[in-house]
């Protein structure tokens, strides 16, 4: 049996402190983006504007290796992210990043060896990595942690959650905390396990539930974006992930940010507090992301 904690937005408030008169944009955290493809340009731009809007100090985004050409006319997802934040940094030397982001929009049976190989070296740096969508795979050949050193948290769905399940080779135990925990135990890596409910299970023991969300979020994309906002949360408090003597860290900051992808959607479908389930008009992930700044604000308020 493990603790269970229901996240509060008083919980999440101490991890969305303002900036100080003595920040710069490197103290604010630097993220580094290896996202998108020819296929899915759009989930790179997706990542890249929620990180931002979540408040980091800079996005660096590093193009594929080997990349494919792009199709139907398609930009490439550099250009998509350019377009889409032209703050952002193209660079394949993102020597300054704090924390990665890897995966959305990317597809293992597509991926340069190259780029396989860059992915991997993340694991073995000292930088909090955040997994999803095409690279939640390489943790299972990298669950051996004397070949790991980068602390990890995963963002899967219930349809990824089961494949990983399937690649372990185990039965996967049919209640989520279960599952959940389980598996971060085995692969040594906090767990999000994205749905209407999203459970976070820590390595180090410990389940956080968030939710039920607005079922609006349920919508092409919104996982993309999600996975931005903890980047830029990880690349933010990337010394308190690192600190031993703040295991379960990682865990409270991926439930923070189911938080604020949650109050953004709401904020987002003119869902006010306690309205009923069926309250709201449809969103796409593009609002959610750009609702982001205004639900960082109001958890902030809520923490007091
Ligand atoms: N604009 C874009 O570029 C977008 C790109 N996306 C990318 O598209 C790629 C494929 O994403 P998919 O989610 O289709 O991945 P997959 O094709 O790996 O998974 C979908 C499969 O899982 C099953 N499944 C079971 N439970 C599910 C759940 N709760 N949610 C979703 N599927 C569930 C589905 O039935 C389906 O068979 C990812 O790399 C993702 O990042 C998507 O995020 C959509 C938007
Ligand atoms: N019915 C639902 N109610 C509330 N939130 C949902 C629901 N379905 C999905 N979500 C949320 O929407 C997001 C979808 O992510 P994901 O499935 O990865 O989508 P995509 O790959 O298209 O970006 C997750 O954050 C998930 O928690």
């Amino acid at each position: 049996m493990h603790d269970h904690t229901r996240w509060t937005a008083s919980d999440a408030a101490p991890y969305l402190t303002t900036p100080t008169a003595r920040d710069h944009k490197y103290s604010r955290g630097v993220l580094g983006v290896r996202t998108g493809s020819a296929a899915y340009p759009g989930a790179a731009a997706l990542g890249v504007e929620a990180a931002w809007r979540t408040g980091v100090g800079l996005v660096q985004f590093a193009p594929q290796l080997g990349e494919a050409d792009p199709r139907f006319g398609l930009p490439t997802p550099a250009a998509a992210v350019l377009a889409a934040r032209p703050e952002t940094v193209v660079t394949r030397d993102a020597s300054r990043a704090t924390a990665w982001l890897i995966g959305s929009g990317t597809d293992p049976a597509e991926r340069d060896a190259a780029e396989t190989e860059a992915l991997t070296d993340l694991f073995t740096d000292a930088h909090p990595l955040v997994v999803d969508a095409g690279a939640l795979e390489l943790c299972l050949e990298r669950r051996d942690a004397a070949r790991r050193t980068a602390p990890v948290a995963i963002t899967p769905h219930a349809g990824e959650f089961a494949r990983l399940w399937r690649g372990l080779g185990e039965p996967q135990p049919a209640d989520d905390a279960e599952a959940a925990a389980a598996l971060a135990a085995r692969l040594d890596v906090t767990v999000l396990l994205k749905g209407s409910v999203t459970t976070v299970a820590s390595p180090v023991g410990g389940i956080i539930t968030v939710g039920p969300a607005t079922p609006w979020l349920a919508t092409a994309g919104t996982g993309d974006v999600l996975a931005g906002i903890l980047g830029a949360l990880a690349a933010r408090h990337a010394q308190v992930i690192v600190d031993r003597d703040r295991a379960g860290a990682f865990a409270e900051l991926c439930a923070t940010a189911a938080m604020l992808h949650d109050t953004a959607a709401r904020l987002a479908a003119g869902v006010g507090a306690g309205a009923a389930v069926s309250a709201g008009r449809p969103i796409v992930a593009g609002d959610v992301a750009r609702h982001v700044p205004a639900a960082v604000e109001a958890l902030a308020r809520s923490g007091g």
